[in-house]
Formats: C-alpha cells, sequence, structure tokens
C-alpha cells in the first residue's frame, strides 16, 4: 500500500510502535548489541538478538520483522543469517538489511551477495560508501568513491530500485530514502551521531521496528530515519559530548512526540 509521507503519518507509525510493540530479530555485532536493543525498547519496540543456527527460524516465525547487521561476521553467523532470510522469504517477514563496512573485505562482500541470492531485502540501509559498493558489485554503477556523499550515492540508489525494486536508504549528514518512483530528503540529525559507535546500526534497527507496524516499505523506511534525526536534533541540544549525547539520544527515543515530529521534522520529496 502507498501512502503520502508526512510528518502526520510518521508520527502515526510512532504510535502505532509504541501501540503494538513489535518484536523484531536481529542478528547484529558485537559492539551494538546492546546500544541497539536498547533504542528498540526507548522507542517502545520488542527487541531480541538471537544468532544461533538452531533457532533463528523459530525466531523469525514469532517476529514482525527481521534484521541482519554483517558488522562483525564469522561463518556460523553468515549461515545463521542465510537460515533467517530463508525464513523470512518463507513467512513473508520483511526485513533489512545493514552492509556494514561494505567493499572492506571479501567476506563482506560475499555475505551480501548470499544474502541477496536467498532474498533481496525489504529495506537496504548503509552509508554511501555502502550503497554505492552494492551498486557497483550489481553492475549498476561503474565504480565506487569511498568518500561518497550521499548525494553521490542517490544515482545507485535509483539504480538498485530498479533492479531490486526495493526501498534503498542512504544515511549522512541528509537522509535520502528511495523507492520506485519516490525519493525523499530527511534533513535533521546532529553530527555528534557520528562521533557515537553504531548510530547508523541502530537506525537499521529502527528501521526494523517501523517496517514491523507499516507495509509501505518507502514509510516505514523515511520513518526511522525521521525519528533518528528529531532525536538526534533533541539530544544535540542537551550533549555535552558523545558520552551524554548518547543517553539524551535514548531518552529522546523514548519521550519523542507527535508535537515534536510536527516542530522538528524537515521532509523534502522528489520523484525518483
Ligand atoms: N553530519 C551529520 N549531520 C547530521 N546527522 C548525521 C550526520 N552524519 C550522520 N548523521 C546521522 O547519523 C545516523 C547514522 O548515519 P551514518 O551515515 O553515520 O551511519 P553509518 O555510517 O552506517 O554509521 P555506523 O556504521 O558507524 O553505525 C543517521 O541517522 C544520520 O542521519
Ligand atoms: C566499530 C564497528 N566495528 C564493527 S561493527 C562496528 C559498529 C559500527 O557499525
Ligand atoms: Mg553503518
Amino acid at each position: 500500500m502507498t501512502q503520502e509521507i508526512n510528518t502526520q503519518a510518521v508520527a502515526d507509525v510512532l504510535l502505532a510502535i509504541r501501540e503494538k510493540s513489535p518484536l523484531v530479530h536481529n542478528i547484529t555485532n558485537y559492539v551494538v548489541m546492546n546500544n541497539t536493543a536498547n533504542a528498540l525498547l526507548a522507542v517502545g519496540a520488542s527487541p531480541i538478538m538471537a544468532h544461533a543456527q538452531e533457532e533463528v527460524r523459530e525466531m523469525v516465525q514469532i517476529s514482525s520483522s527481521l534484521v541482519i547487521n554483517i558488522g562483525t561476521l564469522s561463518p556460523a553467523w553468515i549461515q545463521a543469517m542465510e537460515i533467517a532470510v530463508d525464513q523470512a522469504k518463507k513467512t513473508k517477514t520483511p526485513w533489512v538489511l545493514d552492509p556494514v563496512g561494505y567493499g572492506a573485505s571479501a567476506l563482506r562482500n560475499q555475505t551480501v551477495a548470499d544474502l541477496y541470492k536467498v532474498c533481496p531485502p525489504t529495506i537496504l540501509r548503509g552509508n554511501a560508501s555502502e550503497i554505492m559498493g552494492i551498486a557497483a558489485q550489481a553492475g549498476a554503477i561503474k565504480g565506487v568513491d569511498s568518500t561518497a556523499a550521499s548525494h553521490e550515492a542517490l544515482e545507485a540508489a535509483r539504480l538498485l530500485v530498479n533492479v531490486w525494486n526495493n526501498t534503498i536508504s542512504i544515511s549522512g549528514a541528509v537522509d535520502q530514502v528511495a523507492s520506485a518512483g519516490r525519493f525523499t530528503q530527511i534533513h535533521n540529525g546532529s553530527a555528534l551521531m557520528t562521533q557515537v559507535t553504531g548510530m547508523g546500526c541502530t537506525a537499521t534497527a529502527i528501521n526494523g521496528a517501523c517496517l514491523g507496524v507499516c507495509d509501505d516499505t518507502h514509510l516505514a523506511a523515511v520513518s526511522a530515519m525521521a525519528l533518528m534525526g528529531v532525536c538526534g536534533n533533541m539530544a544535540a541540544e542537551k550533549a555535552q559530548g558523545p558520552g551524554s549525547f548518547q543517553m539524551y539520544f535514548l531518552d529522546a527515543l523514548y519521550q519523542i512526540s507527535p508535537d515534536d515530529l510536527e516542530q522538528r521534522l524537515k521532509l523534502e520529496h522528489h520523484a525518483l
């Protein structure tokens, strides 16, 4: 279902998360496991972190969405990710991929390719370099500039949307979400977010929460980056540095209201 993308629609997604508390199954990295579970709880979702091959099918079956993050890979985890994605395909559970560090090693590149072979993600959420790397691998663009700004990655996202017909979310100073025919920019956030590890991974987890309550994948992806950005603005007003920013960010996810979104959210829409 395609819905109009505006502040009210984002507020409705937030309220639905708080009302339904969707179970979000995460296979994520060691660095951010605690931060992302706390972020999901603060926004109103229910996190479960589980990566044993023996149980991931059952976890996907009872979850509203699946989040896969390749930040700290090992062979057993990769197998578990493939099993979980296979189960998500069977149960039509929406899933989000965070291709952390794509392009930095053959293992990361191969893992992403193998997961795509099982089933392409409902939402691909990465930074500009990662998205451009995946587009280059898919043959969609010619080369990768590792210092790519998110506007340079938009063309890569457009081509990936054409190949896979899914939603691509590119984070950066301005976040950009691209789906078939639609492209939304989110002008919020704070530079302090780059000084706390795993804010991108947190964004990916929040995408999982939004997908758990919203069938419109573009609206879900925009809502996630809107919540991240506005909470980033709220936290930055109080923080004295990365430590207190992390604390205030978590509080902002817990406290954020439709009014806060109304006052702060800056969305911009374009045709893709
Ligand atoms: N310069 C900036 N100004 C405002 N917000 C920013 C800036 N850079 C990043 N952000 C915000 O920080 C969050 C994470 O985005 P980022 O692009 O840093 O992800 P990432 O590179 O995947 O991070 P990581 O892998 O380290 O977790 C997003 O919500 C984004 O909007
Ligand atoms: C620092 C780091 N290393 C692997 S994953 C991760 C968290 C940010 O993505
Ligand atoms: Mg990242």
